[in-house]
């Protein structure tokens, strides 16, 4: 049986807490820096690795961590999440994105439903779906191929797809698995989904609603917006949309769509992106092989999240060393840099993922913690990060933790040779240079010029952004998250802090407004 404890009620949290904090420009500087970059590193799945030697830890915190990691039971909590315990208090519910990937542990049955056999058979009617749009047998009223696809959604409807297609598009033009371009809409912002609609050949688009509630307004809302645009063209909507939802909702028995593809309130929105959720975009635009890579990708990732070595557990470690920055040494946010276009949308995903899974004040039972949780996350692709808000994370007052991910090769073949080095070349070696910079810093006799140091950072490489490391990579992100959750003791699963905005935003559009709500609907002129 496994208990649910408060961080800072843990002895081993405690002797966390008395390790002697590592000066990171003394281990990092010459052999010592050479050998730890050897050291402190854990393969990956598919060809990445987690690199943590610029970190500020050492063999004495990593030992502290490795007796918090058993005293919180991570690998026991992990278990019991992917066996189907109710992990998700707040709402109920069991935790069930990993299965939409592989299967962990047992057979988890719920209403009466093998899980795994349902997500299996989603992906598999998705994917003869796609494969009949791709063949023209599925087409538009005029019996003419859909050539590009609109997903509409928002938040977990949105990000993880958004940015998992970002990713992969380059890589299947180039490999010949590309077969339509994706659009998205997401925001309510009517300019949103007019400027794609006027970027679109709405005749020849297949929509696809995602919604996991049926009930999010902005989602409703574009619905209505592309169904009018279709009306207008003279088109039958039915015959241009698909719904992604959950059966439970009031879209999964409406006619208005040509199919509907279910996932089911055991996977959060920001967990959805290896669900139908992301799937029918994913199958549509790449082909149900590619989506199919991109999850043998993630499931292969998620048997190591499983591997209680915490120095074999990529995850484990990196959300480890994560709640020591956080709460031992009290650093407030986390910057996301991928030194790769392909990731452009990555940190916005993590951004969600990470925040409403551990932006909360109350352990799983509802009592006020008193230690910090999930940190600000933020994140840009670099080098376009370095020219800009790297100056605050080299020489602000803030010491913010890195994450860089970076890979060897790019994914299209063009390329130019300038001052004798490819762009590549120059792409891999900023990002080698920032770990060295941040971590040793440059002393000047000019304090303006100094640079402090001492500044942790760790990095993923890889080979090359493909739907499998890309899937790893998701994954490693999820379940970094998933184990910082059982740290901090918080339900990771519910979000009940985007509702009071929501309910107050109906109250305005009802103009059932006083006071400090009534003055600034009126400033909007609502
Ligand atoms: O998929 P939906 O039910 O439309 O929800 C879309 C999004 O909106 C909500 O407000 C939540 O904050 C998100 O977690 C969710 O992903």
């Amino acid at each position: 049986m496994v208990t649910w404890d408060n961080l800072d009620t843990l002895a081993s949290f405690q002797n966390l807490s008395k390790t002697g904090r590592i000066d990171l420009k003394k281990v990092m500087s010459g052999e010592n820096g050479a050998e730890r970059v050897k050291n402190y590193s854990i393969p990956m799945a598919e060809g990445l690795v987690y690199n943590y030697a610029a970190k500020q830890v050492d063999d004495d915190v990593l030992e502290a961590l490795v007796k918090l990691a058993e005293e919180a039971q991570l690998s026991e909590k992990f278990e019991e999440l992917y066996n189907g315990a109710v992990i998700n208090t707040g709402e109920n519910r069991l935790v069930l994105h990993q299965l939409t990937r592989g299967q962990l542990g047992k057979a988890v049955v719920a209403d009466g439903v093998d899980k795994r056999k349902f997500y299996v058979e989603q992906q598999q009617r998705i994917a003869d779906f796609a494969n009949k749009v791709h063949a023209g047998e599925i087409t538009n009223a005029a019996g003419e191929k859909f050539t590009t696809v609109v997903q509409i959604g928002i938040g977990g409807s949105d990000l993880g797809p958004r940015a998992m297609y970002l990713a992969l598009e380059n890589w299947a033009k180039k490999n010949n698995t590309f077969k339509m371009e994706a659009k998205f809409i997401s925001n309510v912002d009517p300019d949103d989904a007019a400027a794609v609609l006027n970027s679109v050949d709405v005749a020849h688009s297949i929509f696809v609603l995602v919604s996991k509630s049926g009930t999010t307004l902005e989602t409703l809302t574009n619905e209505s917006f592309v169904k009018d645009a279709l009306k207008k063209a003279g088109l039958d909507a039915s015959k241009h949309m698909i719904a992604v939802t959950s059966e439970t909702s009031p879209l999964a028995k409406s006619d208005d769509y040509l199919a509907a593809f279910f996932m089911d309130d055991y996977i959060g929105g920001r967990y959805s992106s290896t669900s139908a959720v992301g799937g029918a975009v994913l199958s549509l635009a790449f082909g149900p092989d590619v989506f199919a890579q991109f999850l043998d990708g993630a499931a292969a990732e998620d048997k190591l999240s499983a591997e209680k070595d915490v120095l074999k557990n990529p995850e484990m470690l990196d959300a480890l060393i994560g709640v020591y920055e956080r709460n031992v040494l009290g650093y407030p946010s986390t910057a996301v840099l991928p030194y790769s276009q392909a990731l452009n949308r990555f940190p916005a995903h993590l951004q969600q993922v990470d925040m409403e899974s551990n932006g909360k004040s109350v352990n799983r039972f509802g009592e006020p913690v008193n230690y910090p949780t999930g940190p600000v996350i933020f994140g840009e692709p670099g080098t376009n990060g370095q020219h800009s808000f790297y100056q605050l994370l080299h020489q602000g007052t803030d010491i913010v933790p890195l994450q860089f991910v970076g890979f060897k090769n790019n994914q299209l073949d063009t390329d130019v040779v300038i001052q004798d080095s490819t762009s590549q070349q120059k792409l891999c070696a900023n990002v080698a240079a920032q770990i060295v910079a941040f971590a040793c810093g440059k002393e000047d006799e000019n304090r303006n010029k100094n640079f402090e140091g001492g500044r942790p950072s760790s990095i993923i490489i890889g080979e090359q952004v493909n739907p499998k490391t890309l899937g790893a990579l998701l994954a490693h992100f999820e379940n970094k998250i998933m184990f910082q959750g059982f740290l901090w003791n918080v339900n990771s699963f519910d979000q009940e802090g985007v509702q009071l905005g929501k309910v107050l935003a109906k109250r305005v559009l009802a103009h059932e407004t006083d006071g400090a709500l009534k003055v600034f609907s009126d400033l909007l002129n609502i």
